[in-house]
């Protein structure tokens, strides 16, 4: 799986096709969706589901390049979290979640305004592999902030997206929580789950931190 960096990796905005979201029953209830997360929900999904598998997607890669005013962010310091962008050679870990029954219409009321109104995130199909089945891949709901979107802040240096995350937090937490929970769960997902982007923003954390400390000895 071929990982580039932020700056080497040409990256198409992802068409946000909003599919419908849910395949109803004959009598209209909804039966069964999977919701793929890649950001916040791998650690907080805040939602019901009746089952979940890590595994990855196919041609996206993850980038934090969406800006984020209220969870993490404020109107004053915008924080960056992440979305993900179509490149034929990504690939992005995370995590799918099956809802179903009245799961469904709680998941994507609630993810409506967690992600769409409060985020700027719009909804797109995937397909998912998951890691322990990936020769049985599943079609998943992602969310994903396209670059239309007013929140969207588009590429920058990872150091300069690591000083924009230290310096930023919101009604969810720190900026910086939201990083290291991510990069935690990419750990515990193995060796096979690189994410050169991600892991570049978490070194450039610590070397700044680090320069902070030898200042104050
Ligand atoms: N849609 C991505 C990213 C989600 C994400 O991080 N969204 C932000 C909205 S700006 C969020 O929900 N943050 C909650 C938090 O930071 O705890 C995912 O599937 O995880």
């Amino acid at each position: 799986m071929k990982q580039e960096s932020a700056a080497q990796t040409t990256l198409s905005p992802s068409p946000s096709p909003a599919p419908s979201p849910q395949r109803p029953r004959e009598d209209g209830d909804p039966q069964s969706l999977w919701i793929f997360g890649y950001g916040s929900l791998v650690w907080r999904p805040d939602f019901s589901y009746s089952d979940s598998r890590v595994g990855f997607v196919r041609g996206y890669s993850r980038r934090f390049w969406q800006g984020d005013t209220f969870h993490r962010g404020s109107e004053k310091m915008p924080g960056r979290v992440v979305t993900l962008l179509e490149d034929r050679e990504g690939c992005t870990w995370g995590v799918a979640y099956q809802v179903q029954g009245e799961q469904v219409s709680e998941a994507l009321k609630y993810l409506n305004v967690r992600e769409a109104v409060l985020g700027g995130y719009d909804t797109k199909e995937v397909t998912f592999y998951p890691q322990d089945t990936p020769d049985q891949p599943l079609t998943a709901l992602a969310y994903v902030a396209t670059p239309q979107n007013p929140g969207y802040l588009g590429p920058a240096s990872e150091e300069a997206i690591a000083t924009q995350i230290l310096g930023s937090q919101g009604f969810s937490g720190h900026n910086l929580e939201y990083l290291l929970r991510l990069a935690d769960f990419m750990q515990l997902c193995g060796p096979q789950a690189q994410d050169e982007h991600l892991e570049a923003i978490v070194d450039a954390v610590g070397s700044y931190l680090t320069k902070q400390a030898v200042a104050l000895v």
